[in-house]
């Protein structure tokens, strides 16, 4: 189990703050992002100081397997977790990030060790990392089996890299991987009922907040400084954050004012309140998630935006068929629970925490849901599934073993979406890689009621 519920002190330094969250993440598996976001959030901690925290902290553990790869030369015996840690965050900083000097990364471990550890720590930390300068990390181009070296140069478990070479080829891999290693954009949906794209563009130049629009979403917006959550847009429901790709499965359900809809994966609710925009606030929603506590999120979001079409229920989609009404819905979206592999970007603790066992499992929940899904839905009406994964156990894999036991659905053309997206459907199902738009790592398949 995850304990989230992690504590990070902040003493004004940098990087001692970065060696914290890191050593929560692997010691009590706690998220990186939210316990980064906390941290931020909770100290108020200045904008030159949190992008360089992000940077570590992000940068560490994503390149975790990289950074071993370099230091292991150096250290003789075993050495303690947190010395580890401190030592990648270093190394880290003397490969990726040229405009911080050799000698004060040293002297910021030095120090660090001291005030953890010990004076015979410390002096350990600084033979290491001088012999690094002086000698030079070992190359990378030593590795031969090709598998194992885009493994260690990317950073991600051999069996992830694996899995990926044998769906998609090597060269589609290596850019995935490697566009897994750089940090997401920041991305916000224009509520379509308080304001048009233009206008939010407008508020947040307001708030000194530069904003694009996004070149696959037409309802996105791209931010190039600031923060979103921190904003008068956001706090008066103009905006909401949201990855581009999170907003395709919405836009292709195309609910219309009027409909009743499901959503059965719902919290926290980013794409009901998609919907619900998309429906002109008219119809009725009902969105529903196991998790009862977390439907005070999806409340609190519609609340926010001025939504009034949405009612939450607490419902294991497993068992929805038999709670509800049949044929009851004119469209249902199944964004269901997945390995989350086209978010590495965003959680790149996942590339260490995720196992090849669970694909199986998940496969068995995802066809769950959807079977589900079908007797609820009315004749003629459409099934969105979506997954922010690339893994195709649970994206066409799950779609084709659905289809075998259910004649009565049928694969629908998608449409509504750029054109720029739509040209990389095939037969109704459309994945998205981080490489392809700079977005995440999200697929979406349309289905209808046929009989
Ligand atoms: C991918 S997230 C949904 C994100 C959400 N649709 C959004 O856009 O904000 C998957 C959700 O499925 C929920 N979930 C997991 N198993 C479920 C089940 N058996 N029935 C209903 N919800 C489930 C999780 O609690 C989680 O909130």
């Amino acid at each position: 189990m995850r304990k989230k519920k992690e504590n990070v002190i902040w003493n004004g330094n940098v990087r001692d703050a970065a060696l914290s969250i890191l050593l929560a993440v692997d010691n009590h598996q706690a998220y990186s992002n939210l316990l980064l976001n906390q941290t931020i959030n909770k100290y108020e901690i200045k904008t030159k100081d949190r992008a360089l925290l992000t940077e570590l902290t992000y940068g560490t553990l994503q390149y975790k397997y990289t950074l071993d790869y370099f230091l292991d030369p150096f250290i003789r015996g075993k050495i303690d977790t947190w010395v580890r840690w401190l030592l990648r965050l270093s190394v880290y900083q003397m490969v990726y990030l040229s405009k911080i000097p050799e000698h004060a990364i040293v002297n910021e471990a030095v120090e660090i060790a001291k005030r953890r550890g010990h004076k015979g720590i410390a002096s350990m930390v600084n033979g290491i990392l001088r012999s690094i300068l002086r000698m030079g990390i070992p190359s990378l181009e030593k590795i031969k089996d090709s598998i194992e070296r885009i493994s260690i140069e990317t950073s991600h478990p051999r069996w992830i890299v694996e899995i990926l070479v044998d769906s998609y080829g090597l060269e589609t891999t290596v850019e995935m991987l490697k566009a897994n290693n750089l940090p997401p954009r920041q991305t916000v949906r224009v509520n379509t009922l308080k304001a048009t794209v233009k206008e939010a563009i407008e508020l947040l130049s307001e708030e000194g907040i530069e904003a694009e629009k996004s070149k696959i979403i037409p309802q996105c917006l791209v931010l190039l400084n600031g923060q979103a959550s921190r904003t008068k847009a956001f706090q008066n429901g103009i905006i909401t954050i949201q990855d581009e790709s999170s907003m395709m499965p919405a836009i292709v359900l195309n609910p219309k004012p009027g409909e009743r809809v499901l959503d059965m994966c719902a919290a926290p609710g980013g794409k009901t309140t998609h919907m619900a925009e998309i429906m002109n606030n008219k119809g009725q929603i009902l969105a529903t998630d196991i998790h009862p506590h977390k439907l005070a999120l999806i409340e609190e979001n519609c609340e926010r935006l001025g939504i009034n079409i949405v009612q939450t229920a607490p419902i294991d989609g497993r068992k929805a068929a038999a709670t509800m009404q049949p044929e009851s819905f004119e469209a249902i979206l199944v964004d269901a629970p997945c390995s989350g592999l086209g978010v590495i970007r965003r959680k790149p603790d996942i590339k260490y925490t995720k196992r090849k066992e669970d694909f199986d499992r998940l496969q068995e929940i995802q066809l769950e849901l959807l079977n589900n899904a079908v007797p609820l839905l009315k004749r003629g009406g459409r099934l969105v599934y979506s997954t922010c994964t690339v893994s195709k156990k649970e994206n066409e894999e799950t779609v084709e073993a659905f289809l075998a036991s259910h004649p009565e659905m049928k694969l629908a053309k998608i449409e509504h979406l750029p054109e720029i997206l739509l040209e990389k459907q095939q037969d109704g199902m459309l994945q998205v890689f981080p490489q392809d738009f700079g977005s995440d790592g999200f697929f979406v398949a349309l289905f209808e009621k046929v009989k």
